[in-house]
């Protein structure tokens, strides 16, 4: 069985010091301080061999990551907005906004076509869930029918479109503004935040002359082929959906395609150039063949790490880069997108291209609900476990009903009691308590069951021992609770 597992935490920095506690122990106020979880307290139910559980797979990553990285993002949900935003208490049902983004003087602000964006964070008041909010600041809306696409976008779902919500204008940022709900991915970051910003240089460590040395050293920034297949396949998915149902992507680049998990890219901010470009007269062929390029321009963006790669004068250097650093379909299907595919190429004669790398792509994702499957296997036993510590939270340990028969520590109610003991509170030779997790576990999977294994069980005088099987303990504690 594998359960706590040390390298988890070895990253781990707890949130306190000494002086810190002493201080916040003499001055009043409360400290939060951060417990490691034990992510692995876990007993595993397939062979690693079949689920590895372990190993980083495409989708997924290891156990102990992947519920690391669901405890950062329920943080990141509950976190709240630095004070003296001045933002709107409340917004058309949606309160506790949150920027997304940084604000303020000395950030680089990209415009949204002609009209600048900020994404903020915000709670819907019916629900109570996190959006993600786009508001075009400075929108005056003519007519109330520029929001129809909002409709046929709000009926869409795929899992690589960020599904769209509804859409309101509003005076309460003291303009008059778009606002554009979308699902919110907590911790989610734009294709250029992941991979085309300037990293700073890390520092790597060598050893010369057998002594460690410390060398500051740039970051690779070419992006794995198989990462950018898996890309081009599940934004090709996505555009293939939307452009079934006659409809057009419209903004497909590298800041507006997000990164929302392991490999798992969506395209965001859908159906927003829909409404600011309503009043235009606008053929769906050509904005079909639109988005094909656009996606080009991003396979090229990717592979360049350069936004404007696909853009003269360098065109024919960066066509070139992306001979030398990845295989000739990588660079044929940008081409393709590009434009060279011809006036009436299409998502269809796409997908046939790029078949094998779907195939792949449906193997990595049928993997990733098998390991999600597994990983949910342990969770279930989590659930049932905290039930079942809450029954003997609500029986054992009842002074006050000593005297009433149907709580007393007497018949069943003994067994309980020394059960409680057998578990939790073993003793070593020299008579410490014993902290064993695993032991705590394996019994209480057992009395979840009722099984027909028998234990000793023995009382703290030692006088007395009663030999009993998890069934009969299993029905002692339903008949006690009941
Ligand atoms: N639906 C969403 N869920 C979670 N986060 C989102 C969502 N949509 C956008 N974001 C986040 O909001 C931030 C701002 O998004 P935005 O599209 O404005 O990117 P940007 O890089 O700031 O581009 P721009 O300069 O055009 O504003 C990004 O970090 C992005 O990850």
């Amino acid at each position: 069985m594998q359960y706590y597992d040390e390298q988890a935490y070895q990253h781990y920095q707890p949130e306190y010091d000494q002086n810190a506690l002493d201080a916040a122990y003499y001055t009043a106020p409360p400290v939060f301080i951060r417990q490691p979880l034990n992510y692995h307290l876990y007993t595993p139910t397939t062979h690693p061999d079949f689920v590895p559980a372990e190993t980083n797979t495409h989708f997924v990553p290891p156990s102990s990551e992947l519920r690391q990285l669901l405890q950062v993002r329920s943080e990141t949900i509950h976190s709240i907005a630095p004070a003296g935003l001045k933002l709107p208490e409340e917004l058309q049902g949606y309160h506790t906004l949150v920027p997304l983004e940084p604000s303020g003087t000395g950030v680089e602000r990209r415009k949204f076509g002609n009209w600048y964006s900020t994404v903020y964070r915000a709670i819907r008041s019916s629900d109570g869930l996190p959006y993600a909010l786009r508001r075009i600041e400075n929108f005056r809306l003519t007519r109330q029918a520029a929001f129809a696409p909002i409709e046929v976008w709000s009926s869409l779902r795929h899992p690589g479109i960020i599904s769209v919500r509804e859409a309101f204008t509003t005076r309460s940022f003291d303009d008059n503004s778009l606002v554009v709900v979308y699902a919110y991915h907590p911790n989610s970051q734009t294709l250029f935040d992941a991979h085309l910003k300037p990293k700073p240089p890390t520092y790597q460590s060598r050893y010369q002359h057998g002594r460690q040395q410390l060398l500051l050293q740039a970051q690779s920034t070419v992006i794995p082929e198989r990462t950018i297949w898996s890309y081009i396949v599940q934004i090709a998915c996505a555009v293939k959906k939307v452009h079934d149902l006659s409809q057009a992507v419209r903004m497909i680049d590298v800041s507006k395609v997000l990164l929302t998990g392991q490999n798992r890219i969506r395209i965001s901010s859908c159906g927003i150039v829909d409404v600011l470009m309503h009043d235009a007269v606008q053929d769906m062929m050509l904005l079909q063949q639109e988005d094909l390029t656009m996606f080009g321009r991003l396979v090229f963006a990717l592979c360049c790490n350069n936004v404007s790669a696909a853009s003269p004068p360098h065109f024919q250097k960066n066509l070139e880069l992306i001979g030398r650093l990845y295989s000739a379909d990588v660079k044929n299907v940008a081409l393709f997108l590009i434009g060279k595919g011809g006036p009436h190429r299409n998502i269809d004669q796409l997908l046939d291209m790029i078949r094998g790398k779907v195939i792949q792509e449906q193997e990595e994702a049928l993997g990733a609900t098998d390991r999600l499957e597994h990983e949910l296997q342990s969770e279930l036993e989590n659930a049932r476990l905290v039930r079942l510590l809450c029954k003997f939270g609500f029986i054992n340990e009842r002074p006050e009903f000593a005297r009433e028969p149907r709580w007393s520590e007497t018949g069943d109610r003994y067994i309980i009691k020394l059960f409680r003991d057998y578990v939790f509170h073993q003793m070593d030779e020299q008579g410490n308590p014993v902290l064993n997790m695993s032991h705590v576990l394996t019994c209480l999977n057992k009395l979840d069951v009722g099984t027909d294994e028998r234990i000793m069980l023995v009382a703290r005088d030692e006088q007395n021992c009663l030999v009993v099987s998890y069934k009969e303990i299993k029905a002692c504690i339903d008949g006690a609770f009941t």
